[in-house]
């Protein structure tokens, strides 16, 4: 087990004086740094990954597959352009030992693949990944032919005794604590000897983009994939057996990671402008423009980006964000300082992210004066006149942006670890001060 840092550091977080106007390049989506990793590393020849995000989560899926013997050489492009990092596929094998750190697309995503690997790898992370849900992962492989060493705890650490190859077929899993339990068993599906027929048997199924993004990278590389949203049966997902291309591919803005700084523009009555907005995205945070429009400002996608502007007013909100769990701590933030109150509903899965943000969020927005209650699947959140203090972190980089937004705000603010950003976002205290000052 690597230690989860306990930081006596507190980071103020700056007020803004005035309506902040900035643009904010945002470094590249983790979720498809990630799967774009996975799938090199399993396909049948060399690929690029442009604008890689470089963060704790993505350096940790990095060193995993070098560890299991995949060639992933940091640098430019073969143009000079910006960063790039070449992927060249190996055999796999073990004995390895992966650290996920605290990363679930680390922790769900490699199992699959270490079950294609020759030898035994072994599994371990931050205390707090002893505790995020994995059984439906590790079940899911027992049935498809792997040996896993678990101990029956059905989380981490564990053992993986991969046999080089995977029989795969068909198997039920409840994915309702997390999507990545489906979204791992598809991304190595091509590879094992029968494809995967995954069907999903729990009441509820959250982050549904995130499974989609799967889908679509997958077929970017030349699977075939069968999934209910283009016609196939409901809560079924089928991957027939194939090579995998490899490919070119530049990785999309954080969209997720550009939520603060378009919340500034809102938060401000300011101006914010993401550059590279793609049009068309699988990410959850294109729910943005949506959300925070209704929130309060509008926002124009143009051929400089997205511009988010805010009116001054922040309005609370009724929202089910069971699609999109990852925004829930920003738009905590940014409904604390609204004028009315909200409802955030569907996200009970939360309790089962970086730390349990529910309880998180309450516990914090309060003890600097909010009124937040927690729901069975959610959050009321009345807004109250809040005062400074310390906003603790939990290890959690979206509790350390969150509260940087309410800081905007309120004067004395003060981030505990707000280093923890790291995971997805290592730049981010610079960034924050830069758009201020910009
Ligand atoms: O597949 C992914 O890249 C992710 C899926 C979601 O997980 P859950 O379905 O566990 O919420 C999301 O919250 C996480 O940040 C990233
Ligand atoms: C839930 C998150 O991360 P993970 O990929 O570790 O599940 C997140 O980034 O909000």
């Amino acid at each position: 087990m690597t230690e989860s840092s306990v930081h006596p550091d507190l980071w103020p977080a700056p007020s803004a004086s005035g309506a902040v106007t900035a643009t904010v390049t945002a470094p590249g989506s983790k979720s498809v740094t990630n799967r774009a990793l996975v799938l090199a590393a399993l396909a049948a020849e060399p690929g690029w990954l442009r604008r890689p995000l470089r963060s704790r989560d993505t350096l940790l899926m990095a060193e995993a597959l070098r560890t299991l013997g995949v060639g992933i050489e940091e640098g430019v492009g073969p143009d000079g352009t910006g960063e790039a990092w070449r992927i060249i596929p190996a055999r796999l094998h073990g004995p390895a030992t992966v650290d996920v750190g605290n990363a679930g697309t680390v922790m769900r995503f490699l199992p699959p693949v270490a079950a294609l690997a020759d030898g035994p790898v072994r599994f371990d992370g931050d205390r707090r990944a002893y505790e995020r849900p994995l059984n439906g992962v590790i079940d899911a492989l027992r049935t498809l032919g792997a040996r896993i060493d678990d101990d029956d705890r059905g989380c981490l650490p564990m053992t993986v005794h991969g046999g080089g190859v995977l029989d795969g077929g068909p198997v039920e899993i409840d994915a309702s604590s997390s999507s990545q339990f489906v979204s791992a068993l598809l991304l190595s599906a091509p590879r094992f000897n029968q494809g995967v027929e995954v069907r999903h048997t729990g009441a509820r199924l959250p982050s549904m983009p995130h499974i989609r993004m799967t889908v679509d990278m997958l077929r970017s590389v030349g699977a075939q994939v069968d999934e209910p949203e283009t016609g196939g049966e409901p809560n079924v997902w089928r991957v027939a057996p194939s090579a995998l291309l490899g490919r070119d591919l530049t990785v999309e803005p954080d969209l997720s990671n550009a939520q603060p700084f378009l919340a500034a523009a809102l938060v401000t009555g300011g101006r914010v402008t993401i550059p590279d907005w793609p049009e068309r995205t699988t990410q959850p945070g294109d729910a943005l423009r949506e959300i925070f429009t209704e929130m309060g400002g509008s926002c124009e996608l143009t051929d400089l980006g997205l511009t988010f502007t805010g009116t001054g007013r922040i309005h609370g909100i009724d929202v089910d964000l069971s699609e999109v769990g990852e925004l829930t701590p920003g738009i905590a933030a940014v409904a604390a300082l609204a004028d009315s109150p909200s409802t955030l509903r569907g996200v009970a899965h939360l309790r089962l992210h970086e730390t349990d943000r529910l309880a998180a969020l309450t516990k914090e927005i309060n003890e600097l004066g909010g009124d937040v209650t927690e729901t069975a699947d959610g959050l009321h959140i009345r807004p109250r006149p809040l005062h400074g203090g310390v906003f603790h972190t939990y290890d959690d980089h979206r509790m350390a942006t969150a509260g940087s937004i309410i800081g905007l705000a309120v004067d004395g603010v003060r981030i505990e670890n707000v280093g923890t950003t790291a995971k997805t976002l290592p730049d981010f205290p610079q960034m924050w001060t830069g758009m201020l000052e910009a």
